[in-house]
């Protein structure tokens, strides 16, 4: 779902948050255009839920101004949100009444939604067999998609969604991941936060990933893993004098702590005298006629592309890499 409309729906500029003395988000930025998905990820403490706090003007940033459609969210909210769905800190949902009650009694509370909107979100979200049934017989999944369906009341171009898969099952996962692309695809932006590493993966077309109140990294999903790492897994012999040609590589990092950047099916199948780098994939023909003229015999070179979860830990937990160039 790559995003072909260009239209600038969310603007966050260098928002900071100072609570007591602690800078608790320090110069965030990041964008999101129509039709995009966006994913937020971060460790816990990293400073997410007061970002969307922020978005929604539920606080006020410090310092920094967040726009939507080109409103100021915080300076002037009557516009500003007026172009934001949101299901922030679980939606409030009256079990005792049916999805249909409920959301028209959310509708009261905004101007011009008519029963043919209502009737129009509920098919949007695929509750129409179930919506005049009562919200306590409703699936976790169900109750999601009804609270999507309140957001999507007022027609926002940006629609807010934290960790939206929350306790769903796989089924139910999958069910709100095609549901939240076809949203997208229809125009609208939409900013996912989410533990789910594997799932924001599958979902969004770019991230930002965030820690201690700072970006550390935005951009396409698969652009951030091909440009952080590459990992290149050689087989050769004699090991140790292919070892050391690599390590006098410049452009090559020896990876001593191979479990936390390889998937474990990976390791379990990997020759146990292999050895794993961290270089340029351009760099690997060089490397391979040095070895050669110096008389090692390469038997196999693999290329291994991290998970983003992996990316995700190397960023928020530091390094694995043995940065020294230093053999085994
Ligand atoms: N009202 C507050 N007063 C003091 N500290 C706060 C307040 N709100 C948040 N913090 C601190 O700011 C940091 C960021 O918190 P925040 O809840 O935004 O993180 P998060 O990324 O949403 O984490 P989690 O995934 O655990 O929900 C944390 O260290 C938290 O303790």
């Amino acid at each position: 779902m790559i995003s072909t409309n260009e239209e600038i729906v969310l603007s966050v500029e260098h928002i900071k948050k100072k609570i007591g003395k602690r800078w608790i988000i320090d110069d965030v930025t990041f964008d999101i255009r129509a039709g995009e998905i966006f994913g937020f990820l971060g460790p816990n403490g990293a400073g997410k839920t007061t970002t969307i706090r922020m978005l929604v003007d539920l606080i006020k940033p410090t310092d920094g101004v967040i726009k939507v459609c080109g409103y100021d969210v915080n300076r002037d909210p009557e516009r500003g949100l007026k172009y934001v769905g949101s299901i922030v800190e679980n939606p409030e949902m009256y079990t005792y009444l049916t999805g249909f009650e409920n959301l028209e009694h959310f509708a009261r509370m905004q101007p011009g939604i008519t029963k043919a909107r209502i009737e129009e979100v509920v098919e949007t979200v695929r509750l129409t067999e179930r919506i005049h049934d009562k919200v306590s017989t409703y699936s976790l999944g169900m109750r999601q998609r009804l609270g999507i369906a309140q957001a999507l009341l007022g027609r926002p171009k940006l629609l807010i969604l934290d960790e939206p898969t929350n306790g769903l099952d796989p089924k139910g996962i999958k069910e709100m991941r095609a549901f939240i692309k076809q949203l997208a695809s229809s125009g609208m932006a939409v900013f996912v936060s989410s533990h789910l590493l594997s799932e924001i993966q599958l979902l969004c077309d770019r991230v930002a990933i965030i820690s201690g109140g700072k970006v550390l990294a935005v951009g396409n999903v698969n652009d951030l893993i091909a440009e952080s790492s590459n990992y290149i897994i050689w087989d050769f012999t004699p090991r140790q004098l292919g070892l050391q040609i690599l390590a006098s590589n410049t452009e090559v990092m020896i990876v001593r702590n191979v479990e936390s950047v390889l998937d474990d099916s990976v390791i379990a199948n990997m020759n146990k005298d292999a050895v794993v780098v961290q270089m340029p994939e351009t760099a690997v023909p060089a490397a391979v006629a040095e070895l050669t003229s110096a008389g090692v015999s390469v038997k196999s070179v693999q290329k291994v592309t991290p998970t983003l979860e992996q990316l995700f830990l190397r960023m928020t937990e530091g390094e694995a890499i043995d940065e020294s160039h230093s053999a085994y």
